[in-house]
């Protein structure tokens, strides 16, 4: 290999093939190909299987799931491994050996387990004493496990029915494994017309819940769908996704799928799940649930506190497009800009000063006197107490801000995400626009790790097309039309103008760019 630059990431599937083409390697390699990455297959099992059922699994033998593991180890490096069906003890064994291996040769790649137990059909398909060894020889390994609830049960123990079980049951394993845990929900339901999947990751004081909630699509065709979800996310890892963007994205390939089906029914039972590209739709994205709003009492994850000052809906602003939009960390940049013509601009004042009231109540003024739109960064009492335009709040403000007492004053909000879960989650609260950052690597700013590009942007904007939205993060005038052309319709900018050798000229092609 080397020399040789590979240009799709490799993603492998260890897992059982379904000789109906609905479920396992079949469905995992639709999906690898359909998101962009070439997919390789370790197959451990040729079950028999068509739309109604499955009348046989035909395990390999452990030397024959070696030496596919063994072939594509000398040639094929993973960028992500997605392992499905495991049929017995042994298997389970041979994989996290493997994956041992892998480790120890500094060639461990993310690793998503589909702890396939049991089909959509109901069929049975491990063996019953695979879970003990699962749970201590493979999750271990694992980055992610995405069970549905029965197999959730069959891991943890016990049951995991309503919402309740199911967040113990995944905090029960949680406890013992490093590995985040994404519990699919399309086998019950717990609000009448959704379905929703639990996706918990961190780990300790800092283990995070979400609820991915969608509206349940009525489909015969939904064989597959644990296996497209699980390649899918194993997909995205390799493109570079972090786990919670892969994870909503790929819920949302699988909904594109189920919604969009195939040209015409496949078999006579269960036809498999569509593999229909790329999910454009913000139709197809589940709602993030936020623990403050009224609906996370019948989740569970209800918080009394959060919902003290939990709001959403807030103000729009006049024009979707907000154009221009210096962020500066002076009242004398403000009116300087506002000279220009500038008309969206955001007060960010970083270090702490005595007299930070008297410098936002004369941005205020001087807001008012130009019919500025604008916006105070964090200090949202203050600009609350000074009758400013709008705050601007990131996704660690949002629990500690009292959103309401910001809607109650009739400001505007503008919130910065990073990624398709924050957008998502930011966009329960309905803000005035959002943020989407850091598009290039920036000196204003530690954004590492957190770097959109503008590919990524424009699959973010697409899903919000009539929306207010930002880019922000190293843009200047030779990147803004790159920018533009995703969509957004406002593009903020620190060091474009302020390091500008001219800034009312650094304006004037700006402007000319965006608006
Ligand atoms: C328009 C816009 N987008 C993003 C940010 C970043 O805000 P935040 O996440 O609150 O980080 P700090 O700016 O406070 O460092 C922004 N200020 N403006
Ligand atoms: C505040 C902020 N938030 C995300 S990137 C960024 C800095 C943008 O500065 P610049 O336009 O100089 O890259
Ligand atoms: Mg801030």
């Amino acid at each position: 290999m080397s020399g040789i630059e590979q240009i799709r990431p490799i993603v492998w599937t260890i897992a059982g093939s379904d000789s109906g083409g609905g479920a396992g390697i079949q469905a995992d390699l639709l999906t690898m190909h359909d998101l962009g990455v070439h997919g390789c297959s370790a197959i451990t099992a040729n079950t028999a299987q068509n739309t109604l059922g499955v009348p046989a699994i035909n395990v390999v033998a452990d030397g024959v799931l070696q030496s596919q593991l063994d072939a594509l180890s000398a040639d094929l490096k993973p960028s992500a491994i997605k392992i499905g069906l495991l049929a017995n003890v042994a298997q389970v064994r041979l994989v996290a050996n493997f994956l041992r291996e892998l480790e120890s040769r500094g060639e461990a790649v993310p690793v998503v387990y589909d702890p396939v137990a049991v089909a959509t059909s109901g069929a049975q398909l491990t063996e019953d004493s695979t879970g003990a060894a699962v749970m201590n020889e493979l999750l271990p390994l694992c980055d992610l496990i995405t069970p549905n609830s029965i197999e959730l049960a069959w891991l943890a123990g016990g049951v995991a029915d309503c919402a309740e079980s199911i967040l113990a049951a995944a905090r029960k394993i949680r406890d013992g494994y490093k590995s985040a845990l994404l519990v699919t929900g399309g086998h019950g339901e717990i609000e009448p017309g959704t379905t929703a999947d639990l996706l918990c990751t961190g780990s300790g004081e800092r283990i995070r819940e979400h609820w991915l909630i969608g509206k349940k699509i009525e489909t015969r065709d939904t064989h597959g769908t644990g296996c497209t979800l699980s390649s899918a996310i194993a997909a995205l890892l390799a493109l570079g996704y972090p786990l919670k963007d892969a994870c909503v994205v790929a819920n949302a390939y699988v909904r594109r799928g189920l919604r969009l089906g195939n040209t015409g029914h496949i078999g006579t039972g269960a036809g498999p799940v569509g593999h229909c590209g790329w999910p454009t739709e913000l139709r197809d994205y589940p709602e993030v649930l936020i623990a403050g709003s009224e609906r996370a009492r019948s989740y569970g994850i209800f918080d009394i506190s959060a919902a003290a000052s939990f709001a959403a809906e807030f103000a729009q602003p006049d024009t979707t497009r907000l154009g221009l939009y210096p962020v500066v960390d002076t009242v004398e940049w403000i009116e300087k800009l506002a000279e220009e013509g500038v008309r969206t601009l955001q007060l960010r004042i970083k270090h702490a000063r005595d007299d930070l009231r008297e410098q936002i109540e004369r941005a205020v003024a001087i807001g008012r006197r130009y019919d500025l739109r604008l916006f105070i960064n964090d200090h949202w009492q203050l600009a609350i107490e000074c009758g400013a335009y709008g705050v601007h709040l990131g996704q660690e403000d949002l629990h500690t801000a009292d959103l309401k007492a910001i809607q109650a004053a009739g400001l505007k909000l503008g919130i910065s995400t990073h990624g398709f879960f924050e957008l998502l989650y930011a966009w329960q609260y309905r803000p005035s626009y959002l943020a989407i950052g850091a598009i290039y690597a920036t000196t204003t700013k530690d954004m590492s790790g957190q770097l959109q590009g503008p590919q990524k942007l424009a699959l973010m904007a697409a899903l919000l097309p009539d929306y207010p939205l930002v880019a922000i993060g190293g843009i200047n005038l030779q990147r803004a039309p790159d920018v533009t052309a995703s969509g957004v319709g406002s593009i903020a900018v620190v060091t474009a103008i302020t390091d500008a050798p001219d800034y009312r000229q650094a304006v004037a092609q700006l402007r000319a760019v965006i608006e």
